[in-house]
């Protein structure tokens, strides 16, 4: 049988309870893996988006958000209109389903998916263009220093293609040089603009659009 992941661990690092959208909002975390813990980055973002629904209007927008942890930015997106697909690593995706279905059950417009989608492989099979065609793909914190930030510039260009219409919002606390280096690369693969920084917080969150 499958080994399902479940957190050994429930140990609260931080604030587990937020209120967004109008909800309170309670997060299962757990000292497991990166993916199992709220990063600032998805904080911000939430708040973001929370705060400009004019300039970034989720209602019945289709949002995927890739790497997406314990779910909070999924959530929030969920609760503001969207039609979510949270994304992440196999091992995640219990913890994942079970915080989007907690914080949105007979609260959202749509019921949140979640799917595996390991950075870089099988896009084409799994995630066919233009079958699977988002308005928005979602990012937070899945830029600090691990082996696959070829692959993570690779998933979002698959997702955000040139006439495709879709946009990317990306949110990541700036921790080392490699974060400054893979910026340098999406401004070079995307058309970017920084929407905010928090410099408290050490978080920058851009929006881009491909390039021609
Ligand atoms: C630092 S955590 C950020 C989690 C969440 N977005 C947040 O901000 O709270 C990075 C996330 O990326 C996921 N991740 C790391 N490598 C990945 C890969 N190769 N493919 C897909 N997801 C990956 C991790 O499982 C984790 O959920």
């Amino acid at each position: 049988m499958r080994n399902v992941w479940e957190p050994s661990v429930y140990y609260s690092l931080g604030k587990e309870s937020f209120c967004f959208a109008g909800h309170e909002i309670s997060i299962r975390e757990s000292m497991d893996t990166y993916g199992a813990l709220i990063w600032p980055g998805a904080v911000a973002l939430c708040q973001f988006l929370e705060n400009n629904q004019q300039q970034v209007n989720l209602m019945d927008k289709a949002v995927l958000e890739i790497g997406a942890g314990t779910g909070l930015l999924s959530i929030v997106a969920s609760l503001l209109g969207a039609w979510v697909t949270a994304t992440d690593l196999p091992e995640i995706l219990p913890n994942l389903t079970f915080n989007l279905l907690r914080n949105t059950k007979g609260r959202s417009r749509y019921t949140p998916q979640v799917a595996t989608l390991t950075w870089g492989q099988d896009l084409d099979r799994d995630f066919p263009s233009p079958s699977y065609h988002y308005d928005y793909v979602l990012a937070a914190d899945v830029v600090y220093p691990h082996q696959c930030l070829d692959e993570l510039l690779e998933t979002m260009h698959h997702f955000c293609r040139p006439g495709s219409g879709t946009t990317l919002l990306w949110a990541n606390k700036v921790r080392f040089q490699s974060d400054l280096r893979f910026t340098e690369s999406f401004k070079s693969h995307f058309n970017t603009t920084l929407l905010c920084e928090l410099p408290q917080q050490e978080v920058r969150i851009y929006t881009a659009t491909a390039k021609e």
